[in-house]
């Protein structure tokens, strides 16, 4: 006990030379910068973006930053570890260690990622607004945004089309949830119109495309993945799931990032990707694990059992299930009571339950999004999709 409370009394007194030693990959990738290739232009301006940051964004993030880079630039920590007194080059050694096998290039990623949610408007915007006018946010035909008793709602509105999502849709959300996060509303819902929740990504997103232009369109759907996904793992409001109905794929994957899910117990859970040629994302290869078990999750991922909603209840997808003739009336009288609660503490309370797992998650992001560009150019995927749009299969 004593020997680590001095361990912590000198790790404090030494933070300052921590600080300064974490600016040393700043200077070191403009030494190598000849050894970059094309995409490495996003890392090196992320580096550039870094040394204007007016406010200094802490040891743990200083930290993050120091790993993902020697991570990008020189792959897998495998220098030995320093003494148990070295503090300093311990904490950094065993910040990059952490990061395990992470490929070179999602390392780079996510430090843009950090880099970039650590830029001007990202810091101006870490206080909620104070309470002001209910507003109405500007609304699209197929995402309805509307913002009320301090809930901003998040409405999935193409109901013929089972509230599949589009490409424009995906960016519709990602701007909703950008607004939201700094709108003076409490807690954020998700939710759809009409019978389904959403049968998850418009399987014709892919059909339009001409041909050479294939690997194009793959590589612009696994950025636009990306940034959605990572737009729930960094919300930092309080996200509910009101799952009025069956949901399919992306829709059911992401829910492991919202805070709390409800379920009209008309609702299904289905995730058919090995049927689609597919393969998992919304991190669901990481939170479905742990969420309900490995064995439970690899029946819903790999073979796309379609769980019901007491079903996925009792697996902990979900966290209360409704009847269908009370679900409205009880989630939302629910929903205005919680989101009467003080708002700053709710984002701070979130904070500390996400915050350790973000860095992870964003790994976990970007490595199912490589994984499933892949997917995407295959003949297994490409021909489960040519049976759904000529009719062939439903699932
Ligand atoms: C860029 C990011 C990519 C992220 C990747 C995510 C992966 C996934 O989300 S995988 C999941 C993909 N979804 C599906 O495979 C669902 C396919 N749909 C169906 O199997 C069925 O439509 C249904 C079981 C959801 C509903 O069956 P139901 O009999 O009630 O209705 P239908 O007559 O089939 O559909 C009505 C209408 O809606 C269209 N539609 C439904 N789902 C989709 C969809 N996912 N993509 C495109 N269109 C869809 C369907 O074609 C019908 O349209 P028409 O009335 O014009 O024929």
């Amino acid at each position: 006990g004593a020997l680590v409370s001095m361990a912590g009394r000198l790790m404090r007194r030494w933070c300052p030379s921590l600080l300064q030693d974490l600016h040393f990959p700043v200077v070191q990738l403009h030494m190598s910068r000849t050894a970059m290739r094309a995409s490495e232009k996003d890392f090196e301006n992320a580096v550039n973006q870094l040394k204007l940051l007016k406010k200094d964004p802490g040891n743990e993030v200083k930290l993050k930053l120091y790993a993902l880079y020697k991570q990008a630039t020189e792959g897998p920590c495998n220098t030995p570890k320093p003494g148990m007194l070295d503090f300093i080059n311990k904490t950094k050694w065993d910040a990059w260690s952490a990061l395990g096998s992470l490929p070179k290039e999602t390392a780079r990623q996510n430090y843009v990622d950090l880099v970039s949610s650590l830029s001007p408007s990202s810091e101006s915007s870490s206080q909620i607004k104070p309470a002001a006018a209910d507003e109405k946010l500007p609304e699209s035909e197929n995402v309805v945004v509307t913002s009320e008793g301090g809930i901003t709602k998040i409405m999935l509105n193409r109901p013929t089309k089972r509230n599949a999502i589009t490409t424009s849709m995906y960016k519709e959300i990602i701007h909703a949830l950008k607004v939201a996060s700094t709108d003076n509303s409490t807690i954020t819902v998700i939710t759809g119109s009409g019978d389904y929740y959403s049968s998850g990504n418009d399987l014709t997103n892919f059909t339009a495309v001409p041909p050479g232009e294939i690997e194009e369109s793959a590589k612009n759907a696994g950025i636009l993945l990306r940034d959605f996904v990572n737009s729930f793992i960094d919300f930092p409001k309080p996200l509910i799931a009101v799952v009025n109905g069956p949901a399919v794929g992306i829709v059911v994957t992401i829910l492991g990032l919202f805070d709390v899910v409800y379920a009209s117990d008309r609702a299904t859970f289905h995730t058919p990707f090995s049927e689609l040629g597919q393969s998992p994302e919304g991190c669901s290869s990481y939170t479905f694990p742990k969420i309900m078990g490995p064995t439970k999750a690899a029946e819903m991922l790999l073979f796309g059992k379609k769980l019901t909603a007491r079903e996925a209840c009792a697996q902990g997808l979900v966290t209360e299930v409704f009847p269908e003739s009370t679900f409205q009336k009880e989630v939302w009288t629910r929903l205005k009571a919680y989101a009467k609660l003080p708002p700053n503490s709710l984002r701070i309370s979130k904070e500390l339950i996400r915050s350790t797992e973000k860095e992870k998650l964003h790994a976990i992001n970007a490595e199912e999004c490589t994984v499933l560009q892949g997917r995407w150019l295959s003949e297994e995927c490409m021909s489960a999709i040519l049976n759904f749009i000529s009719r062939k299969s439903k699932l």
